[in-house]
């Protein structure tokens, strides 16, 4: 391990262990840049390591990834790299046992909880959609829907039916015909829970309260009318029943809004809201977020759960994006990359806020902070990954307005180092 010889001699001490949950591809490489060169030369930190790359999920049979999650409920607090989730051309690439499942959906669906996203502002690279100035919170809730859903193929005709049973009974209470199947086809069962959508609520109303912003529920409640229903009424209740007073109080709403009006509305606000929507949704709302506000790495992403005990939480923080497989390709070439690592640093930089704030250590959370603006502080002076120079000078970026990978990671530890000393 190399160790960056600016920093100070005196680390420090993170009082409780972080859980460190590794990944694939371009990501991992990344990955282990911010723990030798920004993070372990500046604390003394316990790391519960869980290698998540996909040889090791192979080997353990995708039991790591269940062991992380626990950790992350012991521990309440993991900081997770961007992970392969295996279609049928990875299974053949690495060999695979099994096309495992995506290690973001086993975590999210074991900790039950909201991702909040947040893109990252920085004054100099210009957002695609210009009238955003102020904050956009995705808040997408992490637990069922699509992502834990039982699909399959049928080979011909055939009628595809759902049935419920209530627990205790020996029938079915409920029987309703999906499709009568003329020819092959495809088909999808999903669920939620009252609980988990209940809780989901919860999480958006405060994160409203916390940054003082209206909060939007964006469904497709007319058409689904009842499963995206359910989230409405939820949701409404709530306001009525708990919120509602506090939200005057603050000079702040609620609204539901479906939810292709919601994303036209998007697009013409300065921002300035929470939005919350359903697992899929969320997944690809967030996504066209971060790059109307320049790069899939300008956005930032927290999973807050319930912790065991109540009024305890869990965080899990992360890159949104994925393992940026085209730019690995390249690096297994021996080419440098211009990858950006700034989601994966807040990965950590969130996650040791988070640290911060239940252990009680405000040099630590102060660090965290630093460590933000030494990544801010090197764009805005010109020192900036590809993606960011293009969002700038346009796809014909030249080769002087952007640096490597490794090149962006040492002027962001130069600038730590100073902010370290000065604070
Ligand atoms: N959180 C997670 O763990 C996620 C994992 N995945 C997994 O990641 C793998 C790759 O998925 P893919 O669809 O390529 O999505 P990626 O998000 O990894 O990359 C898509 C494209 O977005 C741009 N991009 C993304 N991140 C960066 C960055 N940090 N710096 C610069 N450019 C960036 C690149 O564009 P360009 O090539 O034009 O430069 C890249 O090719 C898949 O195996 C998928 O399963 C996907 C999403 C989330
Ligand atoms: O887990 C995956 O495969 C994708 C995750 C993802 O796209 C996200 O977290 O936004
Ligand atoms: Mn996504």
């Amino acid at each position: 391990m190399s160790v960056d010889t600016s920093a100070p001699a005196q680390k420090i001490v993170v009082k409780n262990p972080v859980v460190d949950l590794d990944g694939d591809e371009m990501t991992r490489i990344i990955w282990q840049r911010i723990k030798d060169k920004l993070i372990l030369p500046y604390l003394d930190i316990d790391i519960k390591y869980y290698d998540l790359g996909m040889e090791n999920r192979d080997k353990t049979d995708d039991k790591v990834t269940l062991e992380a999650a626990e950790a992350i409920k012991k521990y309440k607090v993991g900081i997770k790299c961007a992970t392969i989730t295996p279609d049928a051309a990875r299974v053949k690439e690495f060999g695979l046992k099994q096309k495992w499942k995506s290690p973001n959906g086993t975590i999210r669906n074991a900790l039950n909880g909201t991702v909040f996203r947040e893109p990252i502002f920085i004054d100099n690279v210009p957002r695609l959609i210009p009238a955003w100035k102020k904050p956009i919170i995705i808040a997408r809730h992490a637990f069922g829907d699509q992502y834990k859903s039982t699909d399959f193929e049928v080979d011909g005709p055939g009628r595809y039916e759902v049935t419920f049973t209530p627990e205790g009974a020996s029938a079915p209470s409920m029987r309703k015909t999906v499709f009568d199947f003329a020819g092959p086809g495809v088909g999808l069962g999903m669920f939620n829970t009252r609980e988990s959508i209940t809780a989901f609520a919860h999480a958006c109303f405060k994160m409203a309260l916390d940054r003082k912003l209206p909060l939007y529920l964006g469904t497709k409640s007319t058409v689904i009318s009842t499963y995206d229903a359910y989230w409405d009424k939820i949701f409404m209740q709530l306001y009525e029943s708990e919120y509602r007073t506090e939200f005057e109080r603050a000079g702040i709403w609620y609204e539901h809004r479906l939810v292709d009006d919601m994303v036209a509305q998007l697009v013409k606000m300065e921002g300035g809201l929470v939005l919350a929507l359903g697992n899929m949704l969320g997944d690809i709302i967030s996504d066209l977020v971060a790059q109307g506000c320049g790069s899939l790495a300008l956005m930032s992403s927290v999973l807050v759960a319930k912790g065991s005990r109540p009024g305890e939480f869990v965080y899990e923080s992360e890159a949104a994006h994925g393992t940026v497989t085209r730019h690995f390709r390249q690096h297994q070439q021996g080419k440098p990359t211009s990858t950006n690592p700034i989601a994966s640093i807040y990965a950590w930089t969130r996650g040791l806020i988070h640290r911060a704030q239940l252990d009680g250590t405000p040099e630590l959370e102060k660090f965290a902070q630093n460590l933000e603006a030494a990544c801010i502080q090197a764009v805005i002076s010109g020192v900036m990954t590809k993606d960011l120079a293009i969002s700038i000078h346009g796809s014909n970026a030249p080769a002087d307005s952007y640096v490597t990978t490794d090149e962006y990671i040492a002027e962001v530890s130069r600038r730590l180092a100073k902010l370290q000393t000065v604070n």
